[in-house]
Order: C-alpha cells, then structure tokens, then sequence
C-alpha cells in the first residue's frame, strides 16, 4: 500500500469506479452543479526550493531533504490541505524531515533546534484538521518536522493494573496489533484511527468512539513522559491523584507547542464479548434530541449514542425519516448488555421513537452508517478533486443552550454557504453526548469553484465559528486549536489562563521552537 502525499490514507483505497459515480451522482442532490474532475498534480511538479539548512553529522541519517517527502508533511488532512496540496498550493514546506529513532534522537533533534532557533513541528500521522503540523510561521522561520512514527513500540504490559507503556509514535492499527496477543485494548477508535498516533492523540486530547464515559483520550492516560528543550518530565504512574494541578493536563492538548510525549502508560481493557445494538427512528428532531438526553442522562453509559439528524441519516446511513436517527450501541467484557439497551429503547419510546421490534446483535442502519464513517474520509476527497466543498466542524455546549446554536449555527451555515457557493446542504450529528450536553458535529456540503475552493470553505468556516462562539460553544470538542482555531481559541481561553499558558511556554521551551504559533503567540 502506498500514501497518498496529498489526501487520505492509502492511493490504493480511493474513491472510483462505480462508488464514485454513486457518490457524485449523491453530491449533485445535495450540492447542485456539474462537478469537474481534476487530477492531483505530479509532486515533482511543485518546484519546492531547496532546504534553507543542513542536519549536523550526528543528526543527518534521521533527516531527509527529499522534496516529496518535504511536501507530504506540509499540511493537515482538512479540506482545506487537500484543497491546496490538489491545487499545488505549498507556500510552507518544512525543510527536512527528521525521523527520530529513539528518544536520545529527540533530546538531540531539540537541542540542535534550540541552539539555532529553528522550528520544530512535532508529526504523529499528519491528521490534523486545524493546521497543526503546518510550518507556517510570520518569521518565515526554517523548520524542522519531527516524524515520531518510528517510535511504534508496545514496551511493557501490566496485566494486574491493566496498562501498557506504549511509544508515542504508533499508529492505531500496529497499537490494537501489538496488544491482541494480551488479550487487551485501548479500544480508542477516532474516525482518523488508522492513520493517527498515540501521541497525536495526547496532543490534541482527541475524541475516541465511546459516545459517553470515556470520550476523550485524557480518560485512559496513566501518566506520560515528554522530552521538552529544559529537560524530560515524566510523571508517575497513579489510578487518582490529588496532589496539585496534574502535570499531565499540562501537556494533554499541548499541540506540540511544550513538549514531545515520548511514551505514555495508557489504561487498558479486555475485549468486549457482549454487544447490543439498535437504531431508533424519529418523526420529530426536538424530540429526538430530547430522548438523546435521556439516555445521556439515564446513567445506562452506552458505548455509542450518535443522534443523526434527516439529512444526515439519509446521507450516511441510507435511512429516510423527518426528525432523525438514533444509534445505540452498548458492549461489556464483563456482562450481557441487552437490558441496558432495551431500557435505553424504553427511553426513546418515551419521547415517541420508532424502535426495533427486537433488538439484534446487527442493525442495518448502524452497519450502514459505520462503514460510511469510514470511507468518508476517501469521498471527501474525491468530491474535493470534483471541486466540491466537503468538510466539517464540530463543537460541544449545555443541553440547555442546544437549540439555539444548532439554530443560530445552521442559519449561519446556510448564509455562508449561499453567499459563497450558492446553494449547498449542513448536516448535524452529535459525536458524544454527557449528562450535561451533547457534542454537534456539522456537515457541509457545498459546489465549490475550481481555485477558490478554500476562500469559499473559508468563509462558511468563520461564519460558523462566529455562531458558535456567539452562542456559547467551544471551538472545538476533539479537533484540538492548531493555527486555524487560534483567533477563537485566544477568546474563549480565560486571560489568566493564556498568561499562565504562556509563562509554560517560556519555561519549558526558552528558545521558542516547538511548534511556534500553535496555542500561544509564537515568541
Ligand atoms: C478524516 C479525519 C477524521 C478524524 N477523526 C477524528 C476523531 O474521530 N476524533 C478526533 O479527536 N480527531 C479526529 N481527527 C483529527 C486528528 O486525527 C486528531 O487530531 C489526531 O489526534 C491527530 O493525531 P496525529 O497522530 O495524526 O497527529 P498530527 O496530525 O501529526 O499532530 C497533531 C498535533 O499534535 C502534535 N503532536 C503529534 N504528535 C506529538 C507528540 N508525540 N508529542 C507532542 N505533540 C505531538 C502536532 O505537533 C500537532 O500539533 C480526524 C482527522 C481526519 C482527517
């Protein structure tokens, strides 16, 4: 298999054929205009100048200046990478490449950038969505990328306390692999799994599959170590701990800009044996919602909870209703689960949801929808060499304030969307829910113009960002602040928390190389 250098995953999985006739005819309902097919330009093509910097010896056989290489760790994997890697558009490439081997490698690597303030970009799998890994600097800066997927190993296991200590640098499918033999997982599946690391993950606190409960990576870390330029902080591996504010939610969502996670001692399961699935259908999307909090509520914990609203169920899980579509899913290594969901269903019904007669180990819509979740990421792409604008933003709030976002942040949507594309579609669908609110999650869906692609999808993406912030939202749930969240990020963080942030910052990285421009103002 070989990656692609300008979108996801692998060249070899990407949309064509049949599936993508499918998928263009879908996007003309949804997006009406005649989609124009464009190919990826040939990287030697791009003219990317040569490296402004040469590795010292004792670093030069983890660096590599090759500009195809260079080019492949330039951007993120948003729509708005894509969209510029498809229109050759790399202003910013970083100028080598250094795969570190083992964290000695990184001490060294951080040490050589310190000295000669050069910028270094940590890069787990390149799967930000919020230019996160660009090097992307207003002191045009050289920059190195630090590529951590060398650093793939399973070290230990204790299978009395259930951990492992696990390298930063691997990816989720070789992490899953190397801990079958133990009978355990992580079982932290985000959409981006197969091309994501543990490390991003910590960086970024990232969202996993688990609706409810254990929602963000935070939940499963033991402790961590991070090889930052003023030394290594390690902390100690604890279930609980009161003792002052946590060095490890220091460095979880630190983006890169303190530190490098080298290693981390992650809370593990056994694999579930007992699961219970079901899809709900609603007339009414007010009520659907409401149901949804009342399994939020119920203290039931499904694994999955994902409301679909119509657009979105018709969509991604090919099922026509008017309000929307509730997927439930409950698993347990340790018990049957099947009451818990038939109580969850009891709830829907409650709020006047369709449910299955019996609820089955298989649902058509769910297994619908989860094989559509995973190939999306490939669509996406296709539809964007279509010149289609396909993309999504997602934030979390209160259940009390949740009808007026979605209401203010759809109508936003939909202005933009008009404004900049004419006509176009904003789907919604809740990624995690808690007691206390759920996480939205949007959809567009847009007919671009070949070249102005990104301006467009740039202006539907301030408009929203607006609405949300207006209304009370978080700039993002899992998707973490990177350079494009920054002018929201800077307003919703409280102003002692950013001086506070900052003074870190200059202490755990004087010289001010680690991924400058990421979470604080570059130095
Ligand atoms: C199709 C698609 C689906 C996605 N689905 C989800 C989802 O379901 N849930 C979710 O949370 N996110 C999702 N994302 C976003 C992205 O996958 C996450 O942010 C992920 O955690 C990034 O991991 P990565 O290894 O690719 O990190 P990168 O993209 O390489 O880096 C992300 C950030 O972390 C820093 N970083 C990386 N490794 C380290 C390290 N070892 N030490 C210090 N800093 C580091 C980088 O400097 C950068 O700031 C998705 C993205 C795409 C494109």
């Amino acid at each position: 298999m070989a990656r692609s250098w300008w979108g996801w995953g692998n060249v070899e999985d990407a949309v064509r054929g049949a599936e993508l006739d499918a998928l263009l005819a879908r996007a003309r309902a949804l997006a009406p205009g005649e989609p124009t097919g464009h190919e990826p330009p040939d990287v030697a093509s791009l003219g990317i100048p040569a490296a402004r910097l040469s590795p010292p010896p004792s670093l030069a056989a983890l660096c590599s200046a090759d500009p195809a290489d260079r080019a492949a760790h330039a951007h993120g994997k948003a729509f708005r990478d894509v969209a510029r890697n498809l229109l050759g558009d790399l202003p910013h490439v970083p100028d080598l490449v250094a795969r570190p081997r083992a964290e000695r490698d990184v001490v060294d690597l951080l040490d050589w950038c310190s000295g000669g303030r050069v910028a270094a970009i940590p890069y787990g799998g390149g799967s930000s969505v919020v230019g996160g890994i660009e090097p992307r600097f207003e002191d045009g800066r050289p920059a190195v990328t630090i590529d951590l997927t060398r650093l793939d190993r399973v070290l230990e296991v204790d299978p009395v306390s259930r951990a492992a200590r696990i390298q930063a640098g691997v990816l989720g499918p070789h992490l899953e692999d190397q801990l079958r033999p133990h009978g355990l997982t992580l079982r932290h599946f985000p959409q981006s799994f197969e091309f994501s690391t543990l490390g991003g993950w910590l960086a970024t606190r990232a969202g996993g599959h688990f609706a409810t409960l254990a929602t963000h990576i935070d939940d499963l870390v033991e402790s961590m170590r991070v090889v930052t330029p003023s030394g290594v902080a390690e902390s100690r591996r604890l279930p609980g701990s009161g003792a002052g504010p946590s060095p490890d939610r220091l460095f979880l969502g630190s983006e890169g800009a303190l530190g490098i996670i080298t290693e981390a001692w992650m809370r593990l399961r056994e694999r579930p044996r007992w699961r219970a699935k079901a899809s709900v259908r609603f007339a009414d999307y007010a009520a659907a919602v409401a149901a949804t909090r009342a399994v939020a509520q119920s203290g039931l914990h499904p694994a999955n909870c994902r409301l679909l609203d119509a657009a979105e169920a018709l969509v991604n899980a090919g099922v026509a209703v008017d309000g929307g579509v509730l997927v439930l899913a409950f698993e347990s290594a340790d018990h049957p689960v099947r009451a818990s969901l038939e109580r969850a269903l009891e709830l829907c019904r409650d709020h006047g949801g369709e449910t299955p007669d019996e609820p089955a180990d298989s649902d058509t819509a769910s297994d619908t929808w989860r094989s559509s979740f995973l190939r999306m990421p490939y669509q996406r792409d296709a539809l964007a060499r279509h010149a289609l604008i396909v993309e999504t933003f997602e934030t979390s709030c209160t259940w009390d304030g949740f009808d007026r976002l979605h209401r203010a942040v759809t109508e936003a949507a939909r202005d933009a969307i008009r404004d900049v594309a004419g006509n176009g579609v904003v789907t919604c669908r809740f990624t995690h829910v808690y007691p206390d609110g759920p996480a939205p999650y949007f959809t567009v869906y847009a007919p671009g113009r070949w070249g102005a692609m990104v301006a467009q999808w740039d202006g539907i993406k301030t408009a929203v960002s607006e609405a949300i912030a207006a209304h009370g939202g978080t700039i993002t749930h899992h998707h973490a602040v990177g350079r494009d969240h920054r002018p929201w990020y800077d307003r919703q963080r409280p102003g002692p928390f950013g001086a506070a942030l900052t003074a870190a910052k200059a202490a755990l990285d004087p010289a001010g190389v680690l991924n400058p421009g990421v979470l604080v103002p570059a130095p």
